[in-house]
């Protein structure tokens, strides 16, 4: 249990807008846009205490990071390492012990910022026997949506995760990824600038996996901004733009995912049509060069662009069975068509 309430006095909640507005018309147009930055954490700290007031976890140390407006930002880090303490203080639900949060501009205690978050909850707890349709919809009255503005919402949100065939099934019949969608739709509804994903994919196969991976993708490209948790780093390096790392509470590596993933000395020259001829040329002329050839081969896809691809031609051609070229099937008896 969380009883850190000493900490609220740490927290600072005094509105910036009118400061955050003085700093708009005082910019000239070329000026690095300070309205790009939708979260800065200063120096964040978060201990947890216990009921009597002792320190029990410090969650969070002197966190520093800017998310900006238009990316997908990915937090990551083992279990316990504060990425949802720091998910809890950027809503506004938990007070920093020491240090602020910013988000548009304002301390994150300003509840009202928190109409322009969509947040997915790592376990979205909704109502079992309500259908997706009428899930949206009390979302979207908690919002004070006009009854026109709900309908369309509603509509267009079931239409984006992919519910229209299930949208008049209640929810205790919904598969995880099903309901993961719907998690998503809810996250939506009031169409935030600013949206909080935690572990996004969880429960989800590859095929839902990559649709939600899709959905992050298009919502970005809305310019919306993503900040997403996750434990599933094959989809962080698919869809976020940069990352932080933290481990216990402290901030580890933050960066651009390309530029932290690329293997430096190492040259990648991708070709096509080339003859064996050709090949032990690039060979020789490596060496002639000082160069050291490490590997000349077929590149290999991934695990899950395979799969992705048997599901697809499985649904377009029932029944009929994938021929590998070169893989060794010696082990199979099954019939192929
Ligand atoms: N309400 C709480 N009271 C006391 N300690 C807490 C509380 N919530 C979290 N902690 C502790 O704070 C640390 C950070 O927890 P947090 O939930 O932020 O980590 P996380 O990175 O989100 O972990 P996970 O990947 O398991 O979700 C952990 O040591 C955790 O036990």
């Amino acid at each position: 249990m969380d009883t850190d309430t000493s900490a609220a006095a740490d927290s600072n909640p005094t509105n910036q807008s009118d400061s955050a507005d003085q700093s708009k018309l005082a910019a000239p147009a070329s000026a690095p846009a300070v309205d790009d930055v939708v979260i800065e954490t200063r120096n964040l700290s978060k201990i947890y205490r216990d009921f009597w007031g002792r320190k029990k976890v410090h969650a969070l140390k002197s966190l520093d990071v800017e998310v900006k407006k238009g990316e997908i930002f990915g937090l990551l880090g083992p279990n316990g390492s504060g990425k949802s303490t720091t998910i809890k203080l950027i809503l506004g639900l938990l007070f920093p012990t020491s240090g602020r949060v910013l988000v548009f501009d304002q301390d994150a205690s300003e509840t009202r910022k928190n109409e322009r978050i969509g947040y997915l909850p790592e376990e979205s707890y909704l109502y079992k026997f309500l259908t997706a349709e009428e899930t949206l919809d009390f979302y979207g009255r908690l919002f004070d949506l006009s009854g026109a503005e709900r309908r369309d919402r509603v509509k267009q949100l079931i239409e984006l995760v992919g519910l229209q065939g299930a949208k008049h099934r209640q929810l205790k019949e919904y598969s995880k990824g099903m309901t993961r969608r719907v998690g998503l739709a809810q996250a939506l509804i009031n169409d935030p600038d600013l949206i909080l994903l935690d572990e996004p994919t969880t429960g989800l196969d590859p095929i839902g996996s990559r649709e939600m991976k899709d959905l992050i993708i298009g919502l970005r490209d809305q310019g919306k901004t993503v900040l997403l948790c996750s434990h599933q780093l094959a989809d962080v390096q698919d869809v976020c733009d940069r990352v932080a790392i933290l481990h216990q509470g402290e901030l580890k590596e933050l960066g651009r995912v390309t530029d932290l993933l690329k293997v430096q000395d190492v040259t990648e020259v991708h070709a096509t049509g080339l003859s064996d001829q050709a090949k032990t040329e690039i060979a020789e002329l490596i060496a002639r060069h000082g160069g050291h050839l490490q590997s000349i081969d077929n590149p290999t896809a991934t695990m899950e662009d395979l799969f992705l691809n048997i599901v697809r031609e499985s649904e377009a051609r029932p029944g009929a069975r994938r021929v590998t070229q070169n893989a060794d099937t010696s082990a199979n008896t099954g019939d192929q068509a």
